[in-house]
């Protein structure tokens, strides 16, 4: 049976790629932190995916296994010398983390035989797998950098599932939307993966992907969780907010079809949909999770600043952007770490200041005054 290693056997690992390998023949070797996560995939050797619709039909899926890889490092090593394919959904954070093993696993491999691996990391960022190629550089040595080529390879990815914190404790089968786009970038022919579709440039299917889905849902989240909600689809309930994030989605979209040449009834139907998406009451979606990791969010190539600054630059509109980043400013939930330390930077030097580090806006720039006018505001209304 042919083999995949999927470093993350959370939310998108289990309820979507785990599920697509197994779906396509593949043993799928997950590898987390999560003990009872793994304990219970070595003794169950199964689990549900189940659709968040009315019927909530479900599926079964098979040939599946775990490894921590604080504990088994060797087998996770092994594991690696045995897959097709290497992907990972664990959080673009934590990408630094498990490098240097997968680096080791690489090492073994290219010194003891030729088979293709392909490594895909799946995550909510621009340039992933780039990402993680890099952190595994930084591990390996000049002669094993040397036998990489046509050996492993590196593709980068656009992931869209909306799999929302599972409360099912104790259980390892998985709620989803039945909606899902795994986009891969290739011009390479490899083995087959239902669902994944290839294409030769992911940038507009990221970046259409990423301020489309992802900044919709941050804007909702942000707001959302400002006035005092709970779920993605009771804040979108809220004419108001549905209004903020149409206009939202107006600025990046008229970026989008400025920068890719998109059609724009095509472009105002997908957003639509997305939107349609995120009314789904099954998912019970918390706006908590969806607006999790601000520092992350405000970085400058992720999905609030980096339509803003695009948006400015090309002379369009991105106010309601800016909007958008004030209120992600004023999250400041106290189950989030990245909130917290947040806030914690803002207290000790200011707005202006944290725009300047987390999301690299310069101190003047126009973004930047017209983030710290919108966060005055909404700090008076939220008041
Ligand atoms: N949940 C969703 O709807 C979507 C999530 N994504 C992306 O997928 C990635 C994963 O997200 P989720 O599955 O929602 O998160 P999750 O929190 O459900 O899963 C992450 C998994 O990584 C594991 N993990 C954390 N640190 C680890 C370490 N050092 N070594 C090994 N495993 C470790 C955790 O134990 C957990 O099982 C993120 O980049 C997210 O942006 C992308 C599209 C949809
Ligand atoms: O997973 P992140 O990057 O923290 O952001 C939450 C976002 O990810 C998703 O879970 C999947 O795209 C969306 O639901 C949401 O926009």
């Amino acid at each position: 049976m042919k083999k995949t290693v999927h470093f993350g056997a959370g939310n998108i690992g289990r309820g979507f790629i785990g599920a697509l390998f197994s779906q396509s023949g593949y043993h799928v070797t997950f590898v987390d932190i999560a003990e009872q996560i793994i304990n219970q995939l070595n003794e169950e050797k199964s689990y549900q995916v189940k659709l968040a619709t009315d019927k909530g039909e479900t599926t079964k899926i098979n040939n599946v296994s775990g490894l921590n890889n604080m504990t088994q490092e060797n087998e996770v090593v092994e594991a690696i010398q045995q897959a097709t394919y290497l992907t990972t959904a664990i959080g673009p954070n934590i990408l630094p983390r498990i490098a240097p093993l997968i680096a080791r696993g690489l090492k073994e491999r290219v010194n003891s035989q030729n088979e293709k691996l392909y490594v895909i990391a799946c995550e909510n960022q621009i340039g992933a797998t780039d990402i993680l190629r890099n952190h595994i550089l930084e591990h390996l040595d000049d002669e094993t950098k040397g036998k990489l080529d046509g050996r492993i390879y590196f593709f980068n990815s656009a992931v869209d599932r909306i799999v929302p914190i599972q409360d099912n404790k104790g259980s390892l089968d998985v709620l989803v939307e039945t909606y899902y786009e795994w986009v891969v970038e290739t011009s390479e022919i490899i083995p087959e993966v239902q669902g994944m579709k290839i294409v030769e440039d992911l940038a507009p299917y990221i970046e259409r992907k990423l301020f489309t889905v992802n900044t919709g849902h941050a804007v909702i989240a942000y707001l959302g969780y400002l006035s005092g909600k709970s779920t993605i689809d009771q804040t979108l309930a809220d004419e108001k907010i549905a209004k903020q994030v149409q206009e939202t989605l107006k600025e990046t979209g008229a970026y989008l079809i400025k920068q890719y040449g998109l059609d724009e009834a095509e472009h105002t139907k997908y957003i639509n949909k997305i939107l349609e998406r995120f009314k789904n009451p099954y998912l019970n979606d918390a706006v908590t999770r969806v607006a999790r990791g601000p520092i992350r969010k405000l970085g400058p190539e992720d999905r609030l600043v980096r339509p803003a600054t695009e948006a400015q630059k090309a002379g369009l509109s991105y106010s309601n952007l800016a909007k958008a980043i004030a209120a992600a400013l004023l999250f400041d939930f106290n189950e989030d770490e990245e909130a917290q330390k947040l806030q914690a930077m803002i207290k000790e030097n200011g707005v202006m200041n944290v725009l300047k580090e987390i999301s690299k806006l310069e101190e003047n720039s126009e973004v930047t005054k017209e983030v710290i006018n919108q966060y005055e505001k909404l700090q008076q209304e939220v008041k």
